[in-house]
């Protein structure tokens, strides 16, 4: 066996009938944590025992474990998940904290060329491995607060060649660091300076696309999901819908950027073309909550925008109350510097007001939801992945309740191995 962790006094689980998501009207019945509890994974970095540390040695008695931790001032939860990040990328814009802080909006600077296009020179102009060294590192700030399993997107390029390259480094960095990642391709991420909105929908359609998957068919990259910007004065929905489709059609899942600064029927787009998850929703419509209630389409909310663009809020009482399935990511980008989601459950539950539990559930089971896996990732159960966040806590709830909570992780394991250990 490869790992024994001894005796923790709370074990979050999250749910325990392998379900693929929880929606908030069931986590009452159906969160499961465990006091005083022993976790055993075995060579393959499956978990096979949960239980009391009697119970679990009594089944396997001879066991010999290649580490064993003692976890009885500490509290286990899953390894998180990150439903949304753009982490590859050069340069950073800390210029435009700046502007914005003096009253600049996101869109007028985006218009005036900065934003993504600032983001996206610096990017064209950086050499793949320089990309790939700032990629790693930012991965490693990720791995010391907990994550385990990250979305990551391609989108400064938008060319095939930039945006081959950026998911050129993403895949590169599956092997160099122990994050598993989610990749999805974003080269309708903005209009390209020069282009119109329908020339750029041409462009992605008829040649980035057919690149990328050559570049999946000769092994160069793996692709999950495909993602557009769709948002009012960038991609439309009807662009977007298109692009959406022609990466479906690929069999990449659907996971988009919509109703973020204005409402233009994007989740309903969404919606009726199957979308695995939709990101941001500030702007989401009540017709929209009620279509991804139905439709198990993962809301993703990204706490972090709203708070330094000052947005209006998405609605996610709303939606946890209708049926959505809420998930959390960081939305790690040059706009917003956060690589933790430890931070980001903290703003979710201050921001949203969303409880405790909503959020855990949130940053680890939907979100692995949203990636189309949580059939591995996302709780501590029997079967599953053992990726586990330990920290030292009388109860769980302070990782979410401490603001500088990653000074509380003592251990990060992934599929049973010590991959992130505090210095003692
Ligand atoms: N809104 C679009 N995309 C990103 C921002 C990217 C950027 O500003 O560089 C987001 O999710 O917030
Ligand atoms: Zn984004």
């Amino acid at each position: 066996m490869k790992l024994l962790v001894k005796n923790a006094r709370q074990v979050v689980a999250v749910c325990s009938e392998m379900q693929k998501f929880l929606k908030s009207q069931d986590i009452d019945q159906k969160f499961v944590f465990f006091e005083n509890a022993t976790i055993a994974i075995d060579k393959s970095g499956i978990i096979t025992h949960i239980g009391s540390y009697q119970d679990v040695v009594s089944i396997i008695p001879e066991a010999q474990f290649e580490e064993v931790i003692d976890a009885s001032t500490k509290c286990v939860i899953p390894g998180l998940v990150d439903g949304h990040t753009h982490a590859v990328w050069a340069g950073d814009r800390v210029h435009e904290f700046a502007l914005k802080l003096k009253g600049a909006s996101y869109m007028e600077i985006h218009k005036a060329g900065g934003g993504i296009g600032f983001t996206v020179d610096k990017t064209r102009d950086a050499s793949e491995e320089d990309l790939l060294k700032l990629y790693l590192q930012r991965l490693g700030q990720m791995l010391k607060n907990g994550t385990t399993l990250v979305e990551s997107k391609s989108g400064y390029g938008l060319d095939t060649e930039t945006e081959l390259k950026m998911l050129r480094v993403i895949e590169k960095a599956k092997s160099l660091q122990p994050i598993d990642i989610s990749s999805t391709y974003c080269g309708a991420h903005s209009v390209p300076k020069g282009m119109s909105e329908s020339d750029a929908t041409k462009d992605v359609i008829e040649r980035q696309i057919p690149a990328i998957v050559n570049a999946i068919k000769n092994g160069d990259v793996v692709v999950d999901s495909i993602d557009v910007f769709c948002e009012k004065g960038v991609f439309e929905a009807e662009s977007s819908k298109q692009i959406l489709l022609a990466g479906k059609d690929k069999g990449m899942m659907i996971n988009f950027h919509a109703e973020e600064l204005n409402y233009i029927g994007g989740v309903e787009m969404g919606v009726e073309i199957g979308a695995t998850a939709i990101s941001h929703l500030e702007e989401i419509s009540d017709e929209g909550i009620r279509q991804m209630a139905l439709s198990n389409a993962v809301a993703v909310i990204l706490p972090t925008t709203a708070h330094i663009l000052k947005l209006k809020h998405p609605p996610v009482k709303k939606m946890l109350k209708e049926g959505v399935i809420v998930a959390l990511g960081t939305d790690f980008n040059p706009n917003a510097y956060c690589l933790s989601m430890l931070t980001v459950m903290n703003l979710a539950c201050i921001m949203f007001r969303m409880s405790m539990e909503e959020s855990l559930v949130a940053a680890t089971l939907n979100a692995a939801a949203s990636v189309g896996k949580s059939d591995m990732h996302g709780s501590i159960e029997l079967g599953k992945w053992g990726n586990l966040v330990i920290f030292d806590a009388p109860r769980w709830e302070h990782i979410i309740y401490q603001m500088n909570a990653s000074e509380m992780i003592s251990h990060v394991v992934k599929k049973g191995d010590v991959v992130f250990r505090k210095f003692q």
